[in-house]
């Protein structure tokens, strides 16, 4: 393989990783910029290397956001990205690009703001709301009509001269107050907060619980109409239509005849977005004409009548007073800045993450340093330069800590990690805390009745030293500590003994194993179907497993080595939790797979690309993510990866088609 081949396949890894925790898990961990930096990189990689063209790249693709948990609705009308850029001489390029397609034709342009939310479809029929569906990947998307419903500003039933039929998009978001009011809430609760508004209104418009999703103040604004029979062929004129219909079409939107007018009113909007009560993330520029949009027409991602000017991250500019260090569940240590505070982005900034002490070394930190600020995805901003001409002489190199704060052990960095680690997993506090926190947490063993104050509690008062403890709690016990009452303790007790019912995935991903996350621990689960398989498993027999790599396996492996972890395995079954599949899980499981491994590329009729690959586990086949002589077949689905194709003819692999699939199975 060439390095620009290493390169593509590495950015499409890596794009595609980012788009899931974007889109799917509202857990961004790169900034937009950053983002949209390698997809820039990306695509020119590709328009230099045609031959490395795959339909199935980021570059080609709307980043998906579609949940198995909802049902899926297919688009009438594909719901695409927006080009973007954050320079504006593309903005220029953009129109000039639009005045050369539309030769001696006066155009206008609609600019409108970019609102940083969720996009979603709403189809009316009659005058009725009928179907609410995010973009999903484009082609299709998740049906969250209920939770469409409770928002209020969203009418269900419309008045005037309406269209038998249409759909209106727009996006769904947290105005700022609402934002603060449910961190707040979230907070006091012992949740996390979400890091930015744009992740609280996503990850709330795929509740399960539409109750709760109505206790959510969203918001929605609408920026498009699609149908047969609009009332205009002019798309801000539609958009006013729609306004006397009842719905809320944001004020914020100019007609412009020129490339000036345009750039007016990017740069005063640069500057006026402070002071708006939610969060834009840029300006969005269309083409008014619906006739002329038609003649322009769409990329493969893109409609080619509008763009998106994004605003690059404030910056702020303050002094480094102090680096702290914190220790984590895994005892990775994190080193925290400690700012004068700054006032960025609509908020007061006083603490900025450095990650580890690489970036620490990277940016040549001194004590006292005056150092620039940036917010990303994140809650808490980071330092992404410093001002060496402000440096004082005597300031003092920052230096990473030796030992852990909280317990004294000496740190270790692990070959090949950036980050130092407290080895001191069985005695170091934060860690028992943290682990006992990640325990008992919803997606874990979901126990109601404890928070972060009682775990302090319980361990400052002996009572815990590990989360198996927690089963041997006395009502009693519970009772002598502060603030504890019977109801309260009785409850915890009740919330304890449900979770013997938690199956054995979730009881996997409880344990907290380093990189065992959700999806991980349910694939170790069914593959290995107790916790005696897998504690006797080796890396060869782990790195099998559909996903899981050898950085996982030698995680799992160090876990089930330790004396302590195998005393607390056994200490938790002794407890009655669920230490393998249930029955119903096993009975719904099929051998006619056995020994069969697969390859699964291409889109799919009958079910999702996830869907296949846990029927295929389901029924004793094993998943891998690339083809080689291992292969016993690829199931090739429509826009099947060209160079999984090649790979498998070159082989000899099997190729075989859904429905050849499907009667495997049968
Ligand atoms: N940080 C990360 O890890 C990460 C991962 C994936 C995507 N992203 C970010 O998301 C962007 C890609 O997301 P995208 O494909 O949704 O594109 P986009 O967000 O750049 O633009 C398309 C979206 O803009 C929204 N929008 C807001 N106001 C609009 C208006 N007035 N008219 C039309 N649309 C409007 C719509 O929801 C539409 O879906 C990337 O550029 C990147 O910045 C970040
Ligand atoms: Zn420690």
């Amino acid at each position: 393989m060439t390095d620009i081949e290493k390169e593509i396949n590495q950015l499409r890894e890596e794009l595609d990783k980012h788009n899931y925790k974007y889109y799917v898990l509202n857990e961004p961990s790169i900034s937009d910029f950053e983002f949209d930096q390698k997809m820039h990189r990306l695509t020119d990689l590709e328009k230099q290397h045609p031959e490395f063209a795959d339909p199935n790249s980021p570059t080609q693709r709307v980043g998906s956001d579609l949940n198995k948990d909802f049902e899926q609705v297919k688009h009438v009308y594909p719901m695409l990205s927006l080009g973007n850029t954050y320079s504006e001489e593309e903005i220029q390029d953009f129109y000039k690009r639009v005045a050369k397609q539309l030769p001696d034709e006066e155009f206008e342009i609609v600019c409108e703001l970019k609102y940083d939310g969720t996009a979603i479809g709403l189809t009316y029929e009659n005058g009725l709301l009928v179907r609410g569906v995010t973009r999903g990947d484009g082609v299709q998307g998740d049906d969250v009509t209920a939770n469409v419903k409770t928002i209020r500003s969203i009418p269900l039933k419309l008045k005037g001269d309406y269209p038998a039929s249409f759909e209106i998009r727009g996006e769904i978001f947290l105005p700022h107050k609402g934002f603060a009011h449910l961190n707040e809430q979230r907070e006091k609760a012992g949740e996390t907060p979400f890091a930015n508004p744009r992740n609280a209104a996503s990850g709330s418009l795929k509740m399960q619980n539409s109750a709760l999703v109505a206790k959510r103040p969203l918001d929605c604004f609408l920026y498009y109409m699609l149908g047969e029979e609009l009332p205009s062929q002019f798309h801000k004129e539609n958009l006013e239509k729609a306004s006397s219909w009842g719905f809320k079409i944001p004020p914020y939107i100019q007609l412009c005849t020129s490339i000036k007018d345009v750039m007016d009113f990017i740069h005063h909007w640069d500057e006026e977005r402070h002071n708006l009560p939610f969060d834009i993330d840029g300006i969005v520029l269309k083409v008014n004409s619906l006739d002329q949009q038609r003649r322009l027409g769409f990329t493969a991602k893109s409609p080619r009548w509008a763009i998106s000017y994004k605003f690059k991250a404030e910056q702020g500019y303050t002094k480094l007073n102090e680096v702290t260090f914190q220790v984590g569940r895994t005892g990775a240590v994190t080193p925290v800045a400690n700012l004068d505070p700054v006032f960025l982005a609509g908020t007061t900034v006083k603490r900025a993450s450095l990650h580890n002490s690489d970036i620490i070394a990277s940016l040549d930190l001194h004590l006292g340093d005056m150092v620039y600020v940036e917010k990303g995805g994140e809650i808490i901003p980071k330092i992404v330069g410093v001002d060496e001409e402000a440096r004082s002489a005597e300031a003092a190199k920052v230096e990473f800590i030796k030992n852990c704060p909280e317990c004294g052990s000496e740190l270790i960095r692990i070959k090949g990690e950036a980050a130092h680690y407290c080895p001191n997993a069985a005695t170091c506090p934060p860690q028992v805390k943290g682990r006992v926190e990640h325990f008992i947490a919803r997606k874990a063993m979901n126990i109601d009745g404890i928070g972060t104050e009682t775990i302090d509690l319980l361990y400052k008062n002996h009572m815990i030293n590990d989360v198996a403890d927690l089963y041997t709690l006395h009502p009693m016990q519970l009772m002598t500590l502060d603030r504890m009452g019977e109801k309260s303790a009785q409850n915890i007790l009740d919330g304890l003994e449900a979770s013997k019912q938690v199956n054995f995935a979730r009881v996997l991903f409880a344990l907290g194993i380093r990189y065992v996350g959700e999806t991980v621990a349910k694939k170790l689960a069914s593959a290995f179907k107790n916790i005696d398989a897998l504690m006797k498993a080796t890396q060869e027999e782990l790195t099998e497993v559909d996903e899981i790599g050898d950085r996982i396996a030698s995680s799992v492996i160090g876990y089930f080595g330790e004396e302590h972890n195998q005393t607390l395995i056994d200490k938790l079954q002794k407890a009655g939790l669920q230490f393998q599949l249930s029955e119903e899980e096993t009975a719904t499981h099929s051998d006619k797979l056995e020994g069969m491994s697969f390859v699964v590329s291409g889109s799919f009729t009958s079910f999702s690309r996830d869907e296949l690959k846990s029927l295929i586990e389901k029924n004793g086949g094993k998943n891998l993510s690339g083809v080689s002589s291992k292969t016993s077949y690829l199931v090739a689905g429509d826009k099947i990866g060209p160079s999984k194709l090649a790979k498998a003819e070159k082989l000899g692999v099997k190729i075989i088609s859904e429905d050849d699939f499907k009667s495997m199975i049968e």
